[in-house]
């Protein structure tokens, strides 16, 4: 069987690709201002359905989201068939097929993909698509739902919902009927999945106080809403920026980006959240969760991405060794080097700890490589995985005592209740109130299981951010050959001090990490690395920001 070829030109044809942009599949997809994105949305859908075909008619997911970028930008990802992200090595077939100029070349390129992978194209395809609240996603929807069309694949529409949701209905879909069933292949099957999983968890605990969402004004809303129809007042939440029609909104001074980056309690919150009171904020499409409280002298904390895995990880090896299963599971985590080493070092005294590349894709394949494997990134995007011979051995295992039962119990609701295949602000939520609730632990006390070390996050502009090479998971420099020398000597200067510098792997920046144990000290060794590279790697001198040292 041949492609389509008079299909996919006729309604290619209507989705030409702008002269001049050059688009890249990176970290999270195709991501820039949207007004650019209708043919990458039409291409992406023939490689999705390319992709489905190759896979033997298994299900791919679309997702159409920018994040928590700006609300004039769009985005698009592929989801593979057990919910995770694409496979690394179809990006470049994604980034070739966005950057063929004419629609003969988008031709050639599509058959060239298909002779070198062998794709056998009498297989099916089938393609399940959502997008997030953005007002440029209805139109480049229809340009997916062009490019479905056109390769004859069969489509499903997921509607507005959270890249999470499509995540669950992908493998939702795709292990329907089989014994390893993830949940019905609906919204509704995902939040009866984790509410009843939920209220399991927390039977026997008070209704906490109510936990106030600040949902970025993004997709979160309306899906909080209805989780907490499901939740049906066993957890009270208060929705917070949840305008999702007002134009600019979105992200705007809000969601969990905004309180990672600047620390700071949106300000829309303030007067709403009261002293004692804790908080969390989603980012635009909920995959990112921040935690927040308010002290009694009104005083802001924020509880990131690192404080989430110490909460979780110590929770979950307490049950694991409750249970008597500790002697058959092995509890691992996963962070990058953004992780903040007092979190590195609260974890290392409990369990064992890897440091992986920045990028969810890396975090979540290390984490495969334990029984339950915790990974978080700091900017509170990260799960929880239980391998498959784990869930087997939840369901076999007989324990012996009352208390092992209860664990054991409590493992397997666990395990309903985390999305596995991908970071999950509301699943992530929930999981974070069933240990507070276990624990009977308030903000104050969560957030003192260990003291942050004092950090400065730096973004520096160079001649060519592509001259940065690492290693040692991204720790070390190896290339401007020499930096890295340089760098250590001004960190050997620093009490408690830790600084790297790894290009961005989404903006055109290189990024400059530094801690010390005095928060000026940080900020000082990270101004300092900062300048070294500015003045080394063509920085211009003219517009040398006044704050690098
Ligand atoms: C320091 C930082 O937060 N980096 C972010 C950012 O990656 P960069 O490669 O640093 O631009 O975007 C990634 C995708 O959202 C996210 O995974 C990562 O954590
Ligand atoms: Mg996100």
């Amino acid at each position: 069987m041949a492609l389509p070829v008079e299909s996919i030109r006729a309604l290619a044809d209507l989705h030409p690709k702008p002269a001049h942009v050059r688009f890249q599949y990176g970290t999270a997809g195709f991501r820039t201002i949207a007004s650019v994105l209708d043919s990458v949305l039409f291409r992406v859908a023939v490689l999705a359905a390319l992709r489905s075909k190759k896979l033997d008619g298994k299900t791919i997911g679309v997702m159409v989201t920018a994040s928590h970028n700006p609300e004039e930008d769009n985005g698009v990802k592929l989801v593979d068939p057990r919910g995770e992200m694409l496979d690394t090595s179809w990006e470049i077939h994604a980034t070739a097929l966005s950057n063929a100029q004419t629609t003969d070349d988008f031709i050639s390129e599509l058959e060239r993909i298909v002779q070198t992978l062998n794709i056998d194209l009498s297989k099916p395809a089938r393609v399940v698509y959502a997008r997030d609240t953005r007002p440029s996603g209805a139109s480049l929807v229809a340009s997916l739902e062009d490019g479905i069309k056109a390769i004859g694949a069969e489509g499903r529409n997921a509607g507005v919902t959270t890249t999470p949701i499509l995540h669950y209905l992908v493998r939702a879909i795709n292990t329907k009927g089989t014994k390893e069933s993830y949940g019905e292949d609906s919204e509704e099957g995902y939040f009866l999945k984790l509410t009843n999983a939920y209220k399991k968890l927390v039977s026997t605990r008070e209704t906490p106080e109510p936990l106030t969402i600040d949902c970025a004004n993004g997709v979160g809303a309306p899906i909080a809403a209805r989780l907490a129809e499901y939740l049906g007042g066993t957890l009270p939440l208060v929705l917070e920026n949840a305008s999702i029609t007002t134009p600019g909104a979105l992200n705007n001074a809000c969601g969990a980006d905004y309180v990672k980056t600047s620390q700071k309690l949106p300000p829309s919150l303030a007067g709403r959240l009261q002293p004692g009171q804790r908080g969390c904020s989603l980012d635009g499409d909920a995959d990112r969760l921040m935690y927040f409280y308010l002290d009694e002298r009104s005083q802001f904390h924020m509880l990131d991405g690192d404080k989430i895995a110490a909460l979780v990880a110590a929770f979950i090896v307490e049950l694991v060794k409750t249970s008597g299963l500790d002697g058959q599971m092995k509890v691992g985590v996963v962070q990058t080097a953004y992780a903040n080493g007092a979190s590195t070092k609260y974890l290392s005294e409990r369990l064992p700890v890897r440091c992986v590349q920045t990028g969810v894709k890396h975090l979540h394949h290390a984490a495969e490589h334990y029984n339950i494997g915790v990974y978080f990134e700091a900017n509170g995007h990260g799960t929880v995985l239980f391998s498959p011979p784990t869930q087997d051995l939840l369901q076999t295992y007989q324990p012996s005592t009352p208390a092992q039962s209860t664990a054991l119990e409590h493992l397997r609701n666990l395990n309903q209740l985390i999305n596995q295949t991908v970071g999950d602000a509301l699943s992530d939520m929930l999981l974070v109130e069933v240990v507070l609730a276990h624990k009977a632990y308030s903000g104050t006390e969560w957030d003192s299981l260990y003291v942050d070390l004092p950090n400065r996050l730096v973004k520096v502009v160079v001649a060519d951010r592509n001259q940065f090479k690492t290693e040692d998971a991204e720790r070390q420099l190896v290339s401007p050959v020499g930096l890295q020398q340089k760098i250590n000597e001004f960190v050997r200067r620093y009490d408690g001090g830790r600084s790297f510098v790894r290009p961005s792997g989404t903006e055109d920046v290189v990024r400059v990490y530094a801690e010390a144990s005095i928060k000026a000290q940080a900020d000082e060794l990270a101004f300092r690395v900062a300048g070294l590279v500015y003045d080394e790697c063509g920085g211009n001198p003219a517009t040398r920001p006044k704050e690098f040292m």
